[in-house]
C-alpha cells in the first residue's frame, strides 16, 4: 500500500521503516531539512536498536523515501500518518500545533480521497479537530474531496521501538468508517498473523486508550515508589516486597521497579495532559494528581540522599554519575531523572563526572561546555578523582562492575544507587557504603 508518514521522530521513523520492511511503499516527510538530509544519506539521528540496518536496507530497496516536500508526500499516500510531536503546553495540555499544521498541509495539497491516521498521542476530540481543520481548508480551496480521520495510537517503548512495532501486542484502531477499517486491516495484516491483535473501537475511545495505558503504567511506578519510601522508613526491603507482590498474576512483575522516578518524552507529559483533560470537563483526577506528585518528589530522591550524606554544601566534592539517558538503550534525555540529579548537584556546588554508553552527545548538546561537568569515556573513567558514585540509569554495562576498583577509586567509598542494581551485602563486602531505593542503607 502507498503510505505517507509526517514526522520522522521515534514514532514516525520506526513505523515508516517497519511498514516498508513488510513491503509497503513509504514516504516519510519532515520539516527538519537537516534530519531529512541525514536520513537520505543513511545516517539515523536517534539511537534505537536495530533501526539503522532496517532504514538503510529499505531505503536501498526503494521502499522507504525521505523528503521535505509535503506536496509530494500528500500526493503519494492513500494512507497518511501523523507522527509529529505533541509537547506539553504551558498549562499541561497537549499542544496540537504540529498536528493541526499537518492537517492544513494535507488539505492544501490533496487531490484525491485520503485516510488520515493519527499516531501522535492526542487528547480526546482531536480527530474531530483535525477533520474540521481539513474541511475548512478544503472549503477555502473550493475543493470537495472525501477523507477520513482515524485514531491509531502507538504503544512502542524507546530502546525497543523496532521490536515493539514489528510485534505489537495490540493494534488499536478508532474509526466508524468501514473503508478506513478495511484499509488499516490490510496495512497491518503482516503484523496480525498469529492471532487477531486489532482492537476496533470508536475514535474517542481510541484516543483515551493511549492516555489510559500510559497513566496506568505511571501509576504502577509511582505506587511502588511510594511503597519503597514506606519500606525505607519501616526497615523493610522493597526488592523482597516487589517480588512478593509481583508473583500475583493480577499484579505482575512488569513496571513495578522502584527507582529515581519515571522520565522520558511520554509518561510525564501524558499524565499531565490527562489531568488537564479531566479538569477541563470538571472532573477531579485524584489518582493521576497523586501519581504526578509522587513522581515529582521521587525524581529528587537521589540528590536528597547525596545532600543528606554530605550536607547542603557540595563545593569541593566530585560526584561520579553513571547514566544520563532516561532509560537504557536510548540516547533520549527528555525529562530524564539524571537532569534533576545534575541540577541539584550543581546548585550545591559539586563537580560532576558523568558517563552514559550512548547519551553523551545529547548531554553535550543540552548542557554545552560547563566547568562543573566532565563527560567521561567509560564508567571507570568517571570515578577518577570522584568522592562518591550516583547511578541513575540501569544500563546493562553497570550491572556487574568491579567493586574493588570502585572502592579504590572513590575517596569517600559510597555509592548512591537510584535503580537498585546491586545486592547490598555484596557491595558492603567490598568496603563500600551503599544507599539504594527502599532498602536499608548499608555500610
Ligand atoms: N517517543 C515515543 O516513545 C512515543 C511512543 C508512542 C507515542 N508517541 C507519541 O508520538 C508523537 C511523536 O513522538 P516522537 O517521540 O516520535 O516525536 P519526535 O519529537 O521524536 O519527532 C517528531 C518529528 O515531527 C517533525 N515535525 C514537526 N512538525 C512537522 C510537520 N509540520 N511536518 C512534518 N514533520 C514535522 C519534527 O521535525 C520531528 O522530526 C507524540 O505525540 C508522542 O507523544 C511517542
Ligand atoms: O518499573 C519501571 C518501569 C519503568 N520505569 C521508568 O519509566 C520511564 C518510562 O519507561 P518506559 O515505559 O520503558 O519507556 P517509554 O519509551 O517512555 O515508553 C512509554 O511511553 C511510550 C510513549 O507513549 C509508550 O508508547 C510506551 O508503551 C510506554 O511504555 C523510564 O524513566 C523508566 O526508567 C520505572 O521507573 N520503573
Amino acid at each position: 500500500m502507498k503510505v505517507t508518514v509526517f514526522g520522522t521522530g521515534y514514532v514516525g521513523l520506526v513505523q515508516g521503516a517497519v511498514l516498508a520492511d513488510v513491503g509497503h511503499d513509504v514516504v516519510c516527510v519532515d520539516i527538519d531539512a537537516a534530519k531529512v538530509a541525514a536520513l537520505q544519506a543513511g545516517r539515523i539521528p536517534i539511537h534505537e536498536p536495530g533501526l539503522t540496518p532496517l532504514v538503510q536496507a529499505n531505503h536501498a530497496a526503494g521502499r522507504l523515501h525521505f523528503t521535505t516536500d509535503a506536496a509530494a508526500g500528500v500526493a503519494h499516500g492513500d494512507l497518511i500518518f501523523l507522527a509529529v510531536g505533541t509537547p506539553p503546553d504551558e498549562d499541561g495540555s497537549a499542544d496540537l500545533k504540529h498536528v493541526l499544521a499537518v492537517a492544513r498541509t494535507i488539505a492544501a495539497h490533496m487531490a484525491a480521497p485520503k485516510t488520515i491516521v493519527n499516531k501522535s498521542t492526542v487528547p480526546v476530540g482531536t480527530a474531530d479537530k483535525v477533520a474540521a481543520e481539513v474541511r475548512q481548508a478544503l472549503a477555502q480551496r473550493g475543493a470537495d474531496i472525501a477523507f477520513e480521520v482515524v485514531s491509531n495510537p502507538e504503544f512502542l517503548k524507546e530502546g525497543a521501538a523496532v521490536a515493539d512495532c514489528m510485534r505489537p501486542d495490540r493494534i488499536v484502531i478508532g474509526t466508524s468508517s468501514p473503508t478506513a477499517e478495511r484499509q488499516l486491516r490490510e496495512l497491518y495484516a503482516p503484523f496480525n498473523r498469529n492471532h487477531d491483535k486489532i482492537v476496533l473501537m470508536d475514535v474517542k475511545s481510541a484516543e483515551l486508550t493511549k492516555y489510559a495505558a500510559n497513566a496506568m503504567l505511571a501509576t504502577k511506578i509511582s505506587f511502588i515508589n511510594e511503597i519503597a519510601g514506606l519500606a525505607e522508613r519501616l526497615g523493610a526491603d522493597i526488592e523482597a516486597v516487589r517480588r512478593g507482590i509481583g508473583s500475583d498474576p493480577r499484579i505482575g512483575y512488569h513496571f513495578i521497579y522502584p527507582g529515581a522516578g519515571y522520565g522520558g518524552s511520554c509518561f510525564p507529559k501524558d499524565v499531565k495532559a490527562l489531568i488537564h483533560t479531566a479538569r477541563s470537563v470538571g472532573f477531579t483526577p485524584e489518582v493521576l494528581e497523586a501519581v504526578e506528585r509522587r513522581n515529582d518528589a521521587q525524581r529528587e530522591v537521589l540528590a536528597e540522599r547525596v545532600l543528606a550524606h554530605y550536607g547542603p554544601d557540595l563545593r569541593g566534592k566530585t560526584i561520579a554519575v553513571w547514566g544520563l539517558a532516561f532509560k537504557p538503550e536510548t540516547d533520549d534525555m527528555r525529562e530524564a531523572p539524571s537532569r534533576n540529579l545534575l541540577a541539584a548537584l550543581w546548585a550545591a556546588g559539586a563537580q560532576v563526572r558523568a558517563h552514559d554508553p550512548v547519551a553523551m552527545p545529547e548531554a553535550r548538546r543540552i548542557f554545552g561546555e560547563r566547568a562543573d561537568l566532565t563527560l567521561c569515556d567509560s564508567p571507570m573513567a568517571a570515578l577518577e578523582g570522584a568522592d562518591a558514585l550516583a547511578i541513575v540509569t540501569e544500563w546493562k554495562q553497570f550491572r556487574v562492575p568491579d567493586f574493588n576498583r570502585i572502592a579504590q577509586a572513590l575517596r569517600d567509598r559510597i555509592v548512591f544507587d537510584g535503580r537498585n542494581l546491586y545486592d547490598p551485602a555484596v557491595v558492603a563486602r567490598h568496603g563500600l557504603a551503599y544507599e539504594s531505593i527502599g532498602r536499608p542503607a548499608r555500610g
